[in-house]
């Protein structure tokens, strides 16, 4: 185990630097006969290309290829190898700080424990590497819809500003969709784009919070006792670079709640059985409920910022002052929405296929 591995059925490997020829994955254990093709993969990569006013200026296309296991546009069951190549690797940017440690990112860590490291950009751990996990989440979530399962992603919070969310997640989605920062409060808007333009300007950058809502999923889906439906999802979603915390359904708040308040009450109708509300964020001793799926992930602000910060020459451990420039995403949250959903979509995905009821072929 090297840890660029995801999942026990649906396995994803991930391969790549920032600054290197390309990034990709293999995917293996997808079922035969699901539809796909690169447009498929290259809709989801889209949504979290770099560029535009708001994020990182590297201009990538983020095209992927797909070099294995579709054949005459239908998986064919073995591992299907993908490629994006970085168009628009730079490292010239980071020679003036190829010996420093940014604070807040990984430069440090992975010295410590590979004692050699990419020092162009965050190598393995930038950002970058999450188009590999959205090209493969793009192939879940194809598995998925054909077991009609949904996944929603948006931006809950950013820079402090909390989201007002009103009507069906569908209807929450596309107003996320259509705003430039994947915030579905068309009131509260302007407000987030002023600070993290204000951020840009103070040469800092800033965090918030990415909800993703699962619909479809039947009850009696997850691994009792250690791979819960819960647990599961939080492993894969802390495994995203700058997530610091998840929280599912009421979270933390349930921490402040009544047992009267956090129960979500139940009925029976027409042979069914429902709930009054999901706190339980529709998961009940790690098993599914039906309901909605509801996990919440705290992203941190983007390390890497202009202002200066005190940190120390990994060489010869002086200590420095370091400003970091280049081109640095202000505020992560709108570009990680879809990842958060990619990691979901394959975590959701792979308890199923564990549980076997997910066909090996669709004829
Ligand atoms: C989509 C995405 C974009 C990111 N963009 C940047 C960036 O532009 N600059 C940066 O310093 N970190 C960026 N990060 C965060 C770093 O990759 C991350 O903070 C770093 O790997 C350290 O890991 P940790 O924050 O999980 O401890 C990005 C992360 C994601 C998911
Ligand atoms: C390139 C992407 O994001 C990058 C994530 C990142 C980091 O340190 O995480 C640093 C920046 O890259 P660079 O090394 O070119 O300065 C971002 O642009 C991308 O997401 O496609």
């Amino acid at each position: 185990m090297t840890g660029n591995t995801f999942g026990r059925v649906f396995r994803v490997t991930t391969f790549g630097e920032s600054h290197g020829y390309a990034v990709g994955c293999v995917v293996d254990g997808c079922p035969a006969g699901v539809e796909l093709s690169e447009e498929d993969i290259n809709k989801e990569l889209r949504r979290r290309r770099p560029g535009g006013r708001l994020a990182s200026p590297r201009k990538e296309r983020d095209e992927v290829r797909i070099l294995s296991g579709v054949f005459e546009g239908v998986t064919l069951g073995t591992p299907i190898a993908m490629m994006v190549e970085n168009k628009d690797a730079n490292p010239k940017a980071y020679e003036s700080i190829r010996d420093l440690a940014r604070p807040g990112h990984a430069d440090y860590t992975y010295f410590a424990k590979f004692g050699v490291r990419d020092w162009r950009g965050g190598g393995r751990a930038s950002g970058r590497e999450t188009v590999a996990r959205v090209a493969a989440g793009a192939i879940a979530k194809k598995v998925l819809s054909k077991l009609g399962v949904r996944v929603y992603g948006f931006a809950r919070e950013i820079a402090g500003i909390r989201a007002e969310v009103e009507g069906d997640i569908e209807e929450v989605f596309e107003r996320a969709e259509r705003s430039e920062v994947r915030f579905p409060d068309t009131e509260r808007e302007g407000e987030v784009i002023e600070r993290i333009e204000s951020a840009i300007r103070e040469g800092d950058s800033v965090g918030g919070v990415v909800e993703v809502v699962v619909r479809g999923v039947p009850a009696g889906i997850g691994e009792p006792v250690f791979m819960k439906t819960d647990a599961y999802l939080a492993y894969a979603l802390m495994g995203i670079p700058a997530v610091k915390g998840v929280e599912v359904g009421a979270g933390f708040e349930a921490a402040r709640m009544k047992g009267s308040e956090m129960n979500d009450e139940m009925y029976a109708e027409k042979g069914r059985i429902g709930f009054y509300s999901n706190n339980a964020g529709g998961i009940l001793g790690g098993i599914t409920t039906g309901q909605d799926i509801v996990v919440r992930v705290a992203v941190k602000p983007t390390p890497s910022i202009s202002k200066k910060q005190r940190t120390v020459n990994l060489k010869t451990l002086e200590n420095v002052e370091i400003s970091v420039r280049g081109r640095h995403d202000p505020c992560i949250v709108p570009r990680a929405v879809v990842v958060c959903e990619a990691m979901v979509a394959m975590a959701v995905l792979d308890l199923m296929m564990i549980q076997g009821v997910v066909p090996r072929f669709f004829g």
